[in-house]
């Protein structure tokens, strides 16, 4: 049988990633940096998609590969309604929710651009989105906060932690749904989730919301402290918001989102870089110990990914405060573009089944 040839593609925040693949065998995979001049020069992150489809259809040329050669699409799916783990169509609904919804982020990106290639080829071929970043499986109680006023949400890496599931589950023989496993995704942010039986019924909401601090982003903060903050006349909106996401976390007490950078510098015995990696190392180990409760202390393995996790420095500190819980399992980095690849596989083979999106309207506001 011919190998599926499959466009992925990932819009980040600070990259464009994009790979071809036949079967599971990648033909091309390149990952084009935008500087932040590059960037800034656009109000929204919509107004950077002329930028990112043409960077990704000079990718294509520059490998002579035409898109009438190929047989699908699959970007990383945005900031969606909740939606199931899994492969979804591009709609209309989704392309209308991703530029009218309360959040941006790159990824948004990634069903509109899938879409336009997709059109362009003569063969009518289909693009899709699979495991976006708002994946909701979290339980009732979870999503629950101490005020009626307030909801927690599920955005997450879901495709990098689904990936990293299935993958150990193949590894181990254990069905991913009968294990307990609890996942720290360790990148510019990082969430940590409870896959109780393949389901992820708990995790930080990793964007602008809580959980541990990372390279770029805040995590929770003193919620009474911000809010004085908040009105103090200090700081506008957007300032508030960007101490949260983009310049929290490392950025905020280092002035870089470079980790590796900041590693080195701890090595050679720098006091604020070792105090930088002793914290996110407490505060991951943290979150990770108040979800084992969940399972009540039966995990079957505890795994750390992400490009963090290439940091033994940093892992062998977790692993520390962690290893009297479970074993713990390490996958460094991510391989989102193979997890995206391996979803298309998936559905032209029957494993897994094709969902449909249902959205449209603005959404809900996250709080209120
Ligand atoms: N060998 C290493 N040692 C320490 N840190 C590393 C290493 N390799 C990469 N990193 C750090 O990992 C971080 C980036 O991780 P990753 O590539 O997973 O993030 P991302 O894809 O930009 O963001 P996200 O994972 O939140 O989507 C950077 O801070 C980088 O410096
Ligand atoms: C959790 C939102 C997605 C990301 O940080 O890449």
């Amino acid at each position: 049988m011919k190998s599926l040839k499959i466009l992925t593609l990932n819009p980040g925040s600070t990259s464009t990633k994009i790979a071809v693949y036949s079967g599971e065998l990648v033909l091309i995979s390149e990952t084009i940096k935008h500087q932040s001049e590059e960037l800034d020069q656009f109000d929204t992150i919509f107004d950077q998609m002329e930028l990112r489809k043409h960077t990704i259809l000079e990718c294509l040329s520059a490998a002579n590969i035409e898109i009438d050669s190929l047989d699908m699409v699959i970007g990383r799916g945005g900031l969606l309604k909740p939606i199931s783990s899994g492969i979804y169509e591009v709609n209309e609904d989704m392309l209308y929710d991703l530029v009218h919804g309360d959040l941006q982020h790159a990824s948004n990106l990634g069903a509109s651009i899938a879409h336009e290639i997709a059109k362009t080829s003569t063969k009518g071929i289909k693009a899709y989105i699979a495991d976006p970043v708002v994946v909701d499986e979290m339980s009732e109680i979870a999503k629950l906060t101490g005020h009626p006023n307030f909801k927690r949400r599920s955005i997450f890496h879901a495709l990098n932690h689904k990936a990293v599931a299935r993958h150990y589950a193949g590894i181990t023989k254990k069905p991913y749904d009968q294990m307990n496993l609890i996942i720290a995704h360790m990148g510019g942010g990082v969430s940590v989730g409870a896959h109780q039986n393949g389901k992820v019924v708990d995790v930080n909401q990793a964007l602008d919301g809580e959980g541990p601090v990372s390279p770029e982003r805040s995590g929770s903060l003193p919620a009474g402290d911000l809010i004085r903050a908040a009105f103090s006349g200090k700081y506008s909106e957007a300032e508030m918001l960007k101490m949260v996401v983009g310049h929290g976390g490392m950025v905020a007490y280092l002035g870089t989102n470079d980790a590796y950078k900041i590693e080195q510098l701890a090595e050679k015995g720098d006091e604020s870089a070792i105090q930088f990696y002793e914290l996110m190392a407490y505060q991951v180990s943290k979150e990770i110990g108040s979800l084992a409760t969940i399972f009540a202390g039966s995990v079957d393995a505890i795994i750390l990914t992400g490009g963090l996790a290439k940091s033994d420095y940093l892992v062998d500190k977790i692993k520390a405060r962690v290893s009297f819980l479970s074993k713990v399992e390490v996958f460094p980095g991510e391989d989102e573009m193979y997890a995206l690849a391996m979803n298309g596989i998936w559905l032209n083979q029957g494993i897994l089944q094709l969902q449909t999106y249902k959205g449209r309207g603005e959404k809900e506001s996250v709080n209120g």
